[in-house]
């Protein structure tokens, strides 16, 4: 069993108004191996439960400000509240029954034995740790995860692989760059994997594809009443990433202001979500990653130095797929045997015409383009008449009849083709267009675009 003794400890918060039960306590728990928090009123737990995250509470139902019952209530409203014992006094039955009623994980009478506390604490958080896990099971069969194997056989790639298992386990953050396609979102999958919380959450925002607003709100959460329209809190990406991984993709897309906001949250462990006044503790670890050179934004102040470094302390960056030619036939194999069943054959012609592409979308477009040719194969073979890669080229050298539309058609059309082209992959089309994923975002939007059904793995 996870737990104290684990990695992550059991954090627990204790309310109690009695100064020499509420120190016992403490130190019984501590000694137990939990993370405790202790405070002497209601008003105070709420505050603390609702700027912290904890496993288990124990409220004394009897505290001045606000009674245990009161704390439940409110804190039961709140996303993902922690399981609840309530500690009642006088032993009354009606108190109990209403504790329940309020949701209370269970109840306990004064005076009780401390081992009774510790198996109902252990009891809670494992009812907790179930409802998470069963959680993030549902999500992450939804997302239907992709394997998790980085296919290589290039001999730098594989240094950098065993540095990503070297690393995994710390909690520094991580830097991957690498143009689109090239891997980092698996490459951030495989460091939460071999972490040391591998079945904590995996959360991932693409900073591209959100407005500013939105992205400050997505990333760090928003009270109540914090704008027209904000009617209940919302927790952050940062706290649902709790004891996990965040991996924040396009980073370099984050406007100056959130940058900071960034680095503070980094360097400190903590930030306010948007209209709060309370500090929000957490603990997680953060993967950016970046088709843009970072250094060179840094010079031209898009990107703040100190983020730079602050984020670069691990660097994994991966090559594009032109520069390792070696691995082409290898991934092919490798994504025929996720499509295909029976597996198709690649021939030998087949081979050379993959050999030879530039593959500017990398790995995606690779293995989109393995996905076609698992359809089409005939006798279980893949041949070159399967690979659309030489119709590509010809379809780009078509004349367009510029002179007679204007530069906003042109660009729409234009626009229109590439992103068709890489299947709408906003990443890779955008760098194909020569602007940034966002602006392609804003375009898309503008130009009332709609991605066709089945089109596009990522936005
Ligand atoms: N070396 C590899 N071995 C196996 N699969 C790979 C490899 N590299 C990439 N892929 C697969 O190719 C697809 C694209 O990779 P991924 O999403 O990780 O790229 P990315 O660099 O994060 O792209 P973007 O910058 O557009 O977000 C995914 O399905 C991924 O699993």
């Amino acid at each position: 069993m996870r737990g104290a003794d684990a990695l992550s400890p059991i954090r627990v918060l204790i309310a109690e108004d009695e100064a020499h039960l509420g120190a016992i306590l403490e130190q019984f728990m501590t000694a137990r191996g939990f993370q405790v928090r202790i405070v002497r009123d209601g008003k105070s737990a709420l505050e603390l439960l609702r700027s912290e995250a904890f496993d288990v509470a124990l409220l004394d139902v009897v505290m001045p400000e606000l009674d245990g019952l009161e704390v439940l209530r409110l804190v039961r409203e709140e996303p993902l509240p922690p399981e609840i014992i309530v500690i009642t006094g006088n032993g009354t039955i009606e108190t109990a029954i209403a504790a329940l009623k309020l949701g209370a994980y269970d109840f306990l009478s004064k005076p009780y034995r401390m081992a009774e506390i510790e198996v109902l604490v252990r009891r809670a958080w494992e009812k907790r740790m179930l409802a998470r896990d069963n959680h993030h099971m549902q999500s992450r069969l939804r997302r239907a995860a992709p394997a998790l194997t980085f296919v290589t056989q290039y001999a730098p790639l594989r240094a950098v692989l065993a540095m990503v298992e070297k690393v995994a386990p710390s909690t520094s953050p991580v830097l991957v760059t690498g143009e689109s396609g090239t891997g980092k979102d698996l490459i951030a999958r495989l460091l939460h994997a071999h972490g040391s919380n591998p079945d904590g959450p995996f959360v991932d925002l693409n900073c591209a594809a959100l407005a500013e607003a939105l992205l400050e709100t997505e990333l760090f959460g928003v009270e109540k009443g914090a704008f027209p329209g904000a009617d209940q809190r919302k927790l952050g990406l940062f706290e649902l990433a709790a004891g996990g991984t965040l991996y924040l993709d396009n980073i370099g897309e984050l406007d100056l202001r959130l940058q900071a906001k960034l680095l503070r949250a980094l360097e400190t462990g903590s930030f306010f979500r948007v209209g709060g006044t309370q500090k929000v503790e957490v603990n997680v670890r953060v993967i950016a990653s970046s088709t843009l050179d970072l250094s060179r934004m840094v010079q031209a102040e898009a990107f703040r130095d100190d983020l730079l470094h602050r984020i670069n302390t691990i660097r994994i960056a991966l090559p594009p797929l032109r520069d390792r030619v070696v691995d082409v036939p290898l991934l092919a194999q490798h994504f025929l045997e996720q499509f295909g069943s029976p597996v198709p054959r690649l021939s030998d012609d087949a081979v050379t015409v993959l050999e030879r592409y530039r593959w500017p979308g990398n790995a995606r477009e690779l293995r989109n383009v393995m996905e076609r040719a698992s359809l089409l194969a005939a006798d279980g073979t893949v041949s070159a008449a399967d690979l659309p890669l030489g119709a590509d080229v010809g379809a780009g050298a078509r004349p367009t009849p510029v002179m007679t539309l204007s530069l906003a058609e042109l660009e729409r059309r234009h626009i229109a083709e590439i992103l068709d082209r890489c299947q709408w992959h906003q990443g890779q089309a955008a760098e194909l267009l020569g602007i940034s994923p966002k602006t392609l975002y804003r375009k898309i939007r503008e130009y009332g675009f709609k991605r066709p059904a089945g089109r596009g793995d990522k936005a």
